[in-house]
């Protein structure tokens, strides 16, 4: 693993796990001490603000997580793994959603993260970063300081570009963009399915344009490309690379850090004085359905994720009166947007058998092949269990268009807005310039290189399974960037232990079903290039007797197959429920890091923007406490 100085957390060496020095503790030795910051969630933000405050051995930081420590398992550790983690309950909350009218009226289940490191222990590695225009919408919004050119600095800090194998990956800018010691690792894959330079070629020859990519992670990933992982290639070579490895592990020594794992926090406690705004002075937690009070002298740092974050909340009596009163709870700072502005990338496409003698990674499910393989991985770290799909790219609407269709669009989003409030009618102003642009990433595809059962798409037990016997299969995919659709997550009951209300709103905006639709048509034109046609066989799903001919077709196809890609984000949105800083507006002493406070969502996926904003929270903690 890399070494406390050269992973840029200044940590001490590492620890062996449950020993005296460790900073992960029992309840007893949790609750032996106050701390200058609370942590809630142990999570993809809440380990590196962690790390980052105990960087000062003078500063006492407690983390309360809810999911154990999952540290040395493999089942995280293996990339190609993944897909074993979602539904499963020693890695995942199993929240489900409500029914979705858009979407076949299907429940959704909701995967996140239950484990030291949360969402960023069970996530596809899949490490990406957003256009320029998407973090400069961000600060268009009215959130100073977080446009393109100010989250470069925590886009740096947090990665290790690990050296890369070959060149089909455009990472040109290494020096100007990419970060040489930050905790979290990231590469190219050393593996990759015979046809993903086919992808791409089709990709670039169906689109009628040019490779010009310089740097996906330049701020411009406009094109295909195969895609950064977080697998860490230069320490613990061929494993996942998360939160846990980058900020925790090296830091378990440090004794002005705590970690109590199996810590359901229930809520925030608050201290109000006659007219002044409340200050928060701890949290209440459950651990084996006891219930402690931890106290917090400076902060907590609220880093539950998109979905317990506003859970956590409401719990504490913060946020919208309505939604509080029918729970059972007082309200004691109304923030009508606390569970609002949801909003989640969702994904549709198609499976198609490979042609004969062509592979995916499915052939891993062949006894021979697979033990082969298995046996590379565990000598030598390489090959396709270390190797997940990387292989995806962005299409602009305008550019799948005609102008007048276009205008068209546009004309349907401002005549049937569903947008209310001065917030929601500058996001929808920006999803408009967006669209405009013929350059910007409105859509993204991917190539999984495996089976995939769209039909099952609102379980992920089943929606990842393995291909029938002796098969190898692809599904080419294509994903709605900035969704016009918004959903909200609220709690029912003030039990703490039952999950809150999703609704994730999929699809509700129809304008985004046929934004998506587009989408659609030009990948079923990817898909009959000779170009790639050539290594695909029929196509499995949707049946080739469905039509994709017609914009009605298409929709239909989408409505009945559409996924989450598990970006969420937005519960706790920056300029709404937060402030610029990320203070919890009407209260002392609370803050969100994590990704409920995006306030609009960005192209790709978005795990390093978490990062990013956990870095920079981090740093705005630090500036605000050296202001005294
Ligand atoms: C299945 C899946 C696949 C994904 N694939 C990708 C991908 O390939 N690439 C990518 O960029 N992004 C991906 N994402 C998204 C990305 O991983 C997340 O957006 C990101 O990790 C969220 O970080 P976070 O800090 O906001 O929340 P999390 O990392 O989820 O952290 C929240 C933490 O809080 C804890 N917690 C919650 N409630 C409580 C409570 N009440 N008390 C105590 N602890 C609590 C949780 O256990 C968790 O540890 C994926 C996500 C999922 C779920």
């Amino acid at each position: 693993m890399p070494s406390a100085t050269t992973n840029g957390t200044n940590g001490h060496s590492n620890c062996v796990n449950g020993n005296s020095k460790s900073a992960l503790c029992s309840v007893d030795e949790f609750l032996a001490q106050s701390y200058d910051y609370l942590i809630v969630g142990g999570g993809t933000a809440g380990l590196c603000v962690a790390a980052r405050l105990t960087e000062d051995p003078n500063v006492t930081v407690g983390v309360l997580e809810g999911g154990e420590n999952r540290l040395d398992d493999k089942n995280v550790l293996t990339p190609s793994l993944f897909p074993t983690l979602p539904g499963r309950p020693d890695y995942d909350w199993m929240m489900e959603s409500i029914p979705q009218p858009a979407a076949g009226n299907k429940v959704y289940s909701m995967p996140r993260g239950k484990m030291l490191g949360g969402s960023s222990g069970i996530n596809y590695l899949m490490y990406v970063r957003a256009s320029r225009k998407d973090y400069d919408g961000w600060r268009d919004l009215g959130n100073e300081g977080w446009g393109w050119e100010d989250l470069v600095p925590y886009f740096q800090k947090h990665q290790t570009l690990d050296l890369p194998s070959d060149n089909l990956m455009p990472h040109a800018a290494a020096d100007k963009y990419h970060g040489i010691n930050g905790p979290i690792h990231t590469s190219f894959n050393d593996y990759r399915i015979p046809m993903e330079e086919e992808f791409i070629k089709a990709c670039y020859d169906v689109s009628k344009t040019k490779n010009t990519l310089h740097d996906a992670w330049s701020g411009d990933h406009f094109g295909f490309y195969s895609s950064l992982g977080a697998v860490d290639r230069t320490g613990n070579a061929g494993t996942r690379s998360y939160a846990a490895t980058g900020y925790l592990k090296p830091n378990l020594g440090r004794p002005n850090l705590k970690v109590l794992t199996g810590a359901l926090v229930s809520r925030i406690l608050l201290e109000t004085a006659g007219q002044q705004e409340p200050r928060v002075v701890g949290a209440e937690f459950i651990v084996s359905g006891q219930t402690y009070k931890a106290k917090a002298t400076r902060e907590v740092v609220l880093c539950a994720g998109v979905v317990q974050t506003p859970q956590v909340l409401e719990l504490s009596g913060i946020g919208n009166r309505e939604v509080l009163s029918a729970a059972g709870i007082n309200t004691i700072v109304e923030s009508p947007s606390v569970g609002a502005n949801f909003q989640d990338h969702v994904l549709g496409g198609m499976v198609f058998e490979c042609a004969p003698d062509v592979i995916s990674l499915d052939a891993l499910h062949g006894d021979e092949y697979g033990q082969k393989q298995q046996m590379i991985y565990e000598k030598e770290h390489t090959g396709p269990f270390g190797s997940p799909g990387m292989l995806m790219g962005f299409v602009s609407y305008a550019s799948l268009v005609s102008e007048q269709e276009l205008q068209n669009t546009i004309a349907e989003i401002k005549k049937n807005s569903l947008a209310k409030t001065a917030f929601e009618k500058k996001q929808e102003q920006l999803i408009i310039d967006q669209l405009s642009d013929p350059k910007f990433a409105n859509l993204q595809t991917f190539l999984i290189p495996a089976n995939m059962d769209l039909t099952a798409c609102g379980d992920q037990t089943k929606y990842l399974g393995p291909p029938p016997k002796g098969k190898n299969r692809v599904a080419p995919l294509i994903c709605l960037e900035h969704p016009l659709s918004r959903g909200s997550i609220h709690i029912t009951s003030s039990d703490p232990t039952k999950p809150p209300h999703i609704d994730p709103g999929y699809l509700r905006n129809e304008v985004d079903a046929k934004i998506l639709a587009v989408g659609l048509r030009w990948l079923d034109q990817v898909t009959k290039s000779p170009i790639l046609s050539k290594s695909l066989g029929e196509r499995v799903q949707p049946p080739p007797k469905v039509s994709l001919e017609t914009e009605e077709d298409r929709i239909k196809v989408l409505r009945e197959h559409i996924s989450t890609q598990y970006h969420l984000i937005g519960t706790a949105s920056m300029g709404e429920v937060v402030d610029e800083r990320l203070r919890v507006k009407g209260v002392k002493g609370l803050r969100v890091v994590d990704a409920s406070v995006f306030p609009a969502h960005v192209s790709g996926n978005i795990m390093s923007t978490a990062y990013a904003v956990a870095e920079k929270g981090a740093d705005l903690i630090k500036e605000d406490a050296s202001r005294g």
